[in-house]
C-alpha cells in the first residue's frame, strides 16, 4: 500500500481485478436528472489500493454503490461496463449481484452502525457472515469469529465476541464491520469514507489495519474519501473526481508530486499541514455543479483560475498528460502538455464527439 513500494510492482502480463469502462449512473428525481456518474473509466490491480477523490457530491459513493449492484431508484446504471474478474455485472439480476457481494466484493461504509444490527452480539453477525458465505457453523465458526476479531486487532477477542455493538468503541465497531467483511474473503474491499467519522488517531490505526490485512491477504482495495492527506496515506493510484467524471489518474506519487488538473492542484492546496504557519488555508472557491446534463464544456471551467474560452465549448476527455507519458491522464484541455493549446483543444474535440453513447 504504500506508495514507494507498490508503484513499482510489475504489471505487465496482470489482469485487472476489477475495469470500469465508460459507467454512468443517472438519478432521475421529480426535479431533475442527476448524472452522478457521468462516463467514468478506471481499473483496479490485485493487492493495490486505488483511491477516489473528491469534493462532496462529486460521485464517489455512487461509483461504489454502481459497483455494489446498490444503486436504488431512481437511479439506475445506463451506459458502460464493469467487469469484476472479466465477468460484466452491469445487468445481472439482484440475486446474481448478491452473491458477488457475498463471494468477491465486500464494502465497509462510514458508519459502522449501518452494518452492525444493535440486537445481536458482534460475534453472532460475524458468525452469520461466516454461515452465508463460507458455510461455517457451530464451534468453527465461533473460532473463525475470534481469529478475525484478532486479525483486525480487538484485543480479547474471545470475551468481546459476547458483548453487543454499543459496547464497542466507535474505532472498535469499525475494526468488526471490517471483520464482517472478512468474513466472505473478498478479494476487492471498497472502503466509502471508512475513518471520517474516527478521531485522528484512531483512524490511523484503522488505515495500518487495512494496509496489513491487504498484505497478508493480497487485497485489492478501493477507497473513497475527500480527504487528500488520507490519500497519501494509504493509496497506489489515485483517480481524483469531479462532477461524476474522473478529471485526473496517476500513481500517488505522480499525483502528490506533479499534479496536472487544476482542480487536483486546487484539492492539493487545501491540504491542512502542507503551508507556512499563518498561512490560510486555501479553498476553491464555489461548489461542485450537479451534472444534469450531457456536457459540452468543462464541469471545472465556471472554478478554475486556468480556464479560457474553449473550456467553455468543449468537453475535455482524459488524454496522457504528455505524449510520452502513459499511466497519468487527465481530462483538461490543458493536455497532452506538449501539443499546442490549438491542437490539444482540437484532440479533446475529436475525441469527445467520436466516442460511443455519451
Ligand atoms: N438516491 C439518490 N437520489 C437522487 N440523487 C442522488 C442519490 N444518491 C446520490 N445522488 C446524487 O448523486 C450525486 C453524487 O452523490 P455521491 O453520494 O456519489 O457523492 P460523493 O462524492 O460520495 O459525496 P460525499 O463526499 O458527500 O459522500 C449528488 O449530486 C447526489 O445528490
Ligand atoms: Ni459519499
Amino acid at each position: 500500500m504504500s506508495s514507494q513500494t507498490t508503484t513499482t510492482r510489475d504489471r505487465s502480463g496482470e489482469e485487472p481485478i476489477l475495469s470500469i469502462q465508460d459507467l454512468r449512473t443517472v438519478f432521475y428525481t421529480d426535479k431533475e436528472v442527476i448524472r452522478a456518474v457521468d462516463g467514468i473509466s478506471f481499473d483496479i490491480y490485485p493487492g493495490e489500493t486505488v483511491g477516489i477523490v473528491g469534493e462532496s457530491g462529486s460521485g464517489k459513493s455512487v461509483t461504489a454503490r454502481s459497483i455494489m449492484g446498490l444503486v436504488e431508484s431512481p437511479g439506475r446504471i445506463e451506459n458502460g461496463s464493469i467487469e469484476f474478474k472479466g465477468e460484466n455485472l452491469v445487468g445481472k439480476t439482484q440475486k446474481q449481484w448478491r452473491k458477488i457481494r457475498g463471494n468477491g466484493i465486500a464494502m465497509v461504509f462510514q458508519d459502522p452502525l449501518t452494518s452492525l444490527n444493535p440486537v445481536y452480539t458482534v460475534g453472532n453477525q460475524i458468525k452469520e457472515s461466516l454461515r452465508l458465505h463460507q458455510g461455517l457453523t457451530g464451534q468453527e465458526a465461533t473460532e473463525e469469529a475470534i481469529e478475525l476479531l484478532e486479525a483486525v486487532g480487538i484485543p480479547d477477542a474471545g470475551r468481546r465476541i459476547r458483548e453487543y455493538p454499543h459496547q464497542f468503541s466507535g474505532g472498535m465497531r469499525q475494526r468488526a464491520v471490517i471483520a464482517m467483511a472478512l468474513a466472505c474473503d473478498p478479494e476487492l474491499l471498497i472502503c466509502d469514507e471508512p475513518t471520517t467519522a474516527l478521531d485522528v488517531t484512531i483512524q490511523a490505526q484503522i488505515l495500518e489495519l487495512l494496509n496489513d490485512l491487504q498484505e497478508e491477504r493480497d487485497l485489492a482495495i478501493m477507497f473513497i474519501t475527500h480527504d487528500m492527506g488520507v490519500i497519501a496515506e494509504i493509496a497506489d493510484r489515485v483517480n481524483v473526481m469531479y462532477a461524476g467524471e474522473v478529471v485526473e489518474t496517476a500513481s500517488a506519487v505522480d499525483l502528490f508530486g506533479t499534479p496536472k488538473h487544476p482542480y487536483t492542484e486546487g484539492l492539493l492546496r487545501s491540504i491542512p499541514g502542507t503551508h507556512d504557519q499563518g498561512e490560510r488555508l486555501w479553498t476553491i472557491e464555489g461548489d461542485v455543479p450537479t451534472p444534469n446534463e450531457q456536457p459540452t464544456y468543462c464541469r471545472f471551467a465556471p472554478r478554475c483560475p486556468k480556464a479560457f474560452d474553449e473550456c467553455e465549448q468543449v468537453h475535455p476527455v482524459s488524454v496522457p498528460v504528455d505524449e510520452n507519458t502513459h499511466d497519468h491522464t487527465a481530462a483538461c484541455l490543458l493536455y497532452p502538455e506538449d501539443r499546442s493549446q490549438a491542437e490539444a483543444v482540437a484532440y479533446h474535440e475529436s475525441r469527445s464527439t467520436g466516442g460511443a453513447d455519451q
